[in-house]
């Protein structure tokens, strides 16, 4: 199994913002989690496209844009341009859900859909075609340092159950990202519910050696048995 580890920067020290993003991937992060929020779909406000535009010459690495935004659209074609590659966005946030997918394929990038704990799967019936990865929240968004809520767990694993499907039927690759509250001691179960791709913040960024976490982190997957 391929595992992902993607570092969340709404938990790095945002006054040194391009450091730290090469001071993770320098540690082995795979992927930046970029995590943006609007004052209106989720209680709290952070960064947006002329910060994904500052930080693209800091890695080469893939940015992955969660967009807790309402409403989506005009944001997310900001973002493809100031250089993501993956968009992902809130279903329930969207007025029309295969079109918002359509337009961030349709501008170069990987598009997703991200559920939080409340929200159904039932998202996924019609658009599989065009999801690229599954983001399943596992603490309600808006703001990092949260507890993973174990109830995610199933969720996980229904997702997985989808995407295997999907994939014997297509031959094509869907990536099942899992945010919130992921930790070294939970990272194992996770990733044997089904998650290929784990969002870490607060448990990278909160300590003052990112490879130690990362590396540690990896041990965890190396003995999970999917
Ligand atoms: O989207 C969010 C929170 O809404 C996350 O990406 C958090 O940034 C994860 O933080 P930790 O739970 O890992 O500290």
């Amino acid at each position: 199994m391929n595992y992902r580890i993607a570092p969340s920067i709404l938990s790095a020290d945002f006054a040194r913002l391009g450091e730290e993003i090469r001071d993770v991937v320098a540690a082995g992060a795979d992927i930046i989690h970029f995590d943006v929020m609007d004052n209106h779909y989720v209680p709290n406000l952070t960064i947006g496209p002329m910060v994904c535009e500052a930080i693209r010459p800091h890695t080469s690495a893939p940015i992955d844009v969660h967009l807790m935004v309402k409403p989506v659209d005009a944001l997310a074609a900001m973002f493809a341009k100031a250089g993501a590659d993956i968009i992902t966005f809130h279903p329930e946030a969207s007025e029309h859900v295969d079109r918002t997918l359509g337009l961030i394929r349709d501008a170069g990038c990987k598009a997703g859909l991200v559920f939080n704990p409340a929200t159904s799967l039932s998202y996924l019936d019609h658009v599989m075609d065009k999801v690229d990865m599954i983001l399943i929240m596992s603490v309600n968004p808006g703001f990092g340092g949260q507890s993973f809520i174990p109830e995610a767990l199933n969720k996980i694993r229904a997702a997985r159950e989808r995407i295997d499907a999907y994939t014997a039927r297509t031959g094509r690759e869907i990536w099942l990202e899992v945010d919130g509250g992921v930790k070294v001691d939970n990272i194992r179960e996770i990733a044997e519910a089904g998650a290929d791709t784990f969002v870490a913040g607060s448990a990278i960024y909160g300590k003052p050696d990112y490879k130690a976490v990362i590396d540690a982190m990896r041990a965890e997957l190396a003995k999970a048995g999917r």
